[in-house]
């Protein structure tokens, strides 16, 4: 089975309710619609029923469950509830109600904050950092973890690299320049959300311009320093770096260069040093490649949220609902 059909189908065994916050525009209810018909997640949507209906035309959204901020039976307990989680900043019982009618991503994560949903997808019409902000904000950081990432599942056309093809990119969508401590801190994570979603071994490239000492720079430092903590706090991960794209994942480049390596020329988990990298690589990938970039999907979070790219289509949306819920499933064990 490919990987999104094992994705929906896990989701299909364990549906979950996940809530799509951008509810009025067409893509979503696209989405919606046949997340409803394939009884792949009970969907949310946030507005008011008869105008979002009426946005949907053809697509048959009538099946979800409709929370409508102007007339939600629960509203006062989200707006108590959004208040407390947000009191450290000074927020009021009012500027939390005002934010919640204006903002449906603020209802969205809250509805998932209080269990009343599993999980959210967003960022169809939002930048990420519109969509993520909320859930940063409101969520917060998982226990046992020091930073929120965020990572693509790659399913590439090409089996001789990662497993079959498949690879993980981090972070190409959340920290954008990532200090050691926090370049060590997305490896890990990389490392154990691999082994989550792909049921496979990882092996952790942390990705450069210079491989075992070939080039000179901050940014090099950078990452051999990541390298150096990650190693050190991750023990039983099998990870390396500093190392090149092409050593990391070509075995006879990797036995040229880094002929030491454990993991050289034969990764499948790509952390790379910084956001411009990161983001830059997996649209080349995508985009050139033709490969299936799934994300970018959130790690270290307390729940479920993650964000879509504005370029996305109607059938990215219903892969990243059915990760999400997978997610909601790893993350409820
Ligand atoms: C997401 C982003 C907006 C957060 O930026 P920020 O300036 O830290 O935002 P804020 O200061 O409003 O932070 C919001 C909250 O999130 C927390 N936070 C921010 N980044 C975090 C992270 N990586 N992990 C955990 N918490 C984080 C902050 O501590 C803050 O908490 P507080 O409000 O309780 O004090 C920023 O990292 C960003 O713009 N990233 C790039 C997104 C992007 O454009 N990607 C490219 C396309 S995919
Ligand atoms: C993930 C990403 O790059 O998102 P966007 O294309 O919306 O900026």
């Amino acid at each position: 089975m490919d990987f999104l059909s094992e994705m929906k189908a896990k989701a299909k065994a364990d549906k979950k309710v996940i809530v799509l916050p951008e509810s009025y525009e067409k893509r979503n209810l696209e989405a919606a619609a046949e997340c409803l018909r394939d009884e792949l997640a009970d969907i949310v949507l946030i507005g008011n029923k008869e105008k979002i209906m009426e946005a949907a035309g053809s697509f048959d959204v009538s099946k979800a469950i409709f929370v409508d901020p102007e007339n939600y039976e629960k509203m006062d307990e989200v707006v108590a509830a959004l208040a407390e989680a947000r009191k450290s900043k000074g927020m009021t019982l009012e500027e939390a109600r005002k934010l919640l009618l204006d903002d449906p991503l603020f209802m969205g994560v809250m509805l998932v904050k209080m269990d009343i949903a599993d999980g959210m997808v967003s960022g169809a019409i939002h930048s990420t950092a519109d969509t993520l902000r909320p859930a940063l904000q409101i969520l917060k950081t998982a226990p046992g973890t020091e930073l929120v990432s965020s990572f693509f599942i790659m399913v590439t056309n090409t089996p001789q690299y990662g497993d079959d093809g498949i690879l993980l990119f981090a972070d190409c969508a959340l920290n954008q320049n990532p200090n050691p401590q926090e370049l060590a801190c997305i490896a890990g994570d990389s490392a154990k959300s691999y082994e989550a979603f792909i049921g496979k071994e990882p092996r952790v490239a942390m990705l450069s311009h210079s491989t075992m000492g070939s080039a000179k720079h901050a940014d090099v430092t950078k990452v051999v320093d990541a390298v150096k903590i990650a190693k050190e706090k991750f023990p039983n991960v099998k990870l390396d770096g500093e190392i090149q794209l092409d050593a990391a994942i070509v075995k006879e480049v990797g036995e040229l260069k880094a002929p030491n390596s454990t993991v050289a020329g034969k990764a499948n988990v790509l952390v790379f040093p910084d956001i411009d990298a990161g983001n830059i690589g997996y649209k080349l990938v995508q985009r050139f490649g033709q490969a299936e970039a799934f994300g970018p999907i959130l790690q270290g979070i307390a729940k479920p949220v993650n964000d879509l790219s504005r370029g996305c289509s109607a059938n990215d949306i219903v892969a990243v609902v059915a990760l999400t819920s997978v997610q909601a499933q790893v993350m409820g064990k």
